[in-house]
């Protein structure tokens, strides 16, 4: 295990019914990258993300995260989880739910205001704060829920989908704050299934029916297939050669 690493995934397998979703997963996140897990719908990047939080237990393996055996409830303060489905009290304004996450992670008042204020300008929601969520649009409750995943500044993001629904234009800006985020220490495992998002990625993880196909930076994986795209790459790795 190198010094920096944040995730050690060791030998994970898990079955639901008897059907296996994650097959022999072994990975390594290290500090201040941003991992991307890249595969189809179906291929098991939510189950193993939920492992990684520990929301869900491995059948089989181990898995670290920065440092402690997962899962462990103390590792949840160091996390910002952003599920695919929005975890948001639609009932309640923008402003309510981002207090009602700021006082669970234990944010003083004026930490507190100042964050919910800078995560607001960072989605480019700051005019929609006193907004009910049942009046947002898809994306906009996509980019609260990512608010709210930075909200307590944790040293670890684990996105899943986070920029689905969300306009290009937007999502650049949000790409922008995840390379901040890096350059500041924090360690960012996101999946996604978008290929050209799969390039911005510091070190890919290519996921296919439970098992991890290969596993590197953008430029190895397609020096090594000599593939001109990631997408060729995935299908290279998929068995698809041409
Ligand atoms: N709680 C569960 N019970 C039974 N099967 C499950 C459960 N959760 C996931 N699965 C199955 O595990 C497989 C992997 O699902 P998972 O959601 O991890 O894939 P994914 O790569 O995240 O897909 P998507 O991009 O569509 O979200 C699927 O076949 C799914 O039906």
């Amino acid at each position: 295990m190198e010094t920096n690493t944040v995730i050690q995934v060791s030998h994970i397998r898990k079955a639901f019914g008897g059907k296996i979703v994650l097959d022999d997963i072994s990975l390594e996140v290290r500090q201040a990258e941003t991992y991307g897990l890249l595969g189809p719908s179906g291929s098991g990047k939510t189950t193993l993300v939920k492992l990684l939080t520990g929301i869900d237990e491995a059948d089989q393996g181990d898995i670290t995260v920065l440092g402690v055996k997962v899962p462990k409830l103390s590792l949840l303060s160091q996390i910002g989880y952003m599920a695919q489905s929005d975890a948001l009290y639609s009932e309640l304004s923008a402003k309510e739910n981002l207090e009602f996450f700021a006082s669970l992670y234990g944010l003083k008042k004026a930490e507190r205001n100042r964050r919910i204020q800078e995560v607001m300008e960072i989605v480019n929601l700051q005019d929609h704060l006193r907004k009910r969520v049942d009046q947002y649009s898809g994306g906009m409750k996509r980019r609260l829920s990512l608010a709210i995943a930075l909200l307590h500044e944790p040293p670890l993001l684990i996105l899943d989908e986070p920029t689905v629904g969300i306009d290009p234009v937007l999502r650049m800006s949000i790409w922008k704050e995840l390379k901040n985020l890096n350059a500041r220490g924090t360690t960012i495992v996101l999946t996604t299934h978008v290929m050209d998002e799969a390039e911005k990625c510091d070190r890919l993880g290519m996921i296919r029916e439970g098992r991890l196909l290969a596993e590197d930076t953008p430029a190895n994986l397609l020096a090594s297939t000599g593939s001109s795209t990631i997408e060729e790459t995935f299908l290279y790795y998929g068995g698809v050669r041409p």
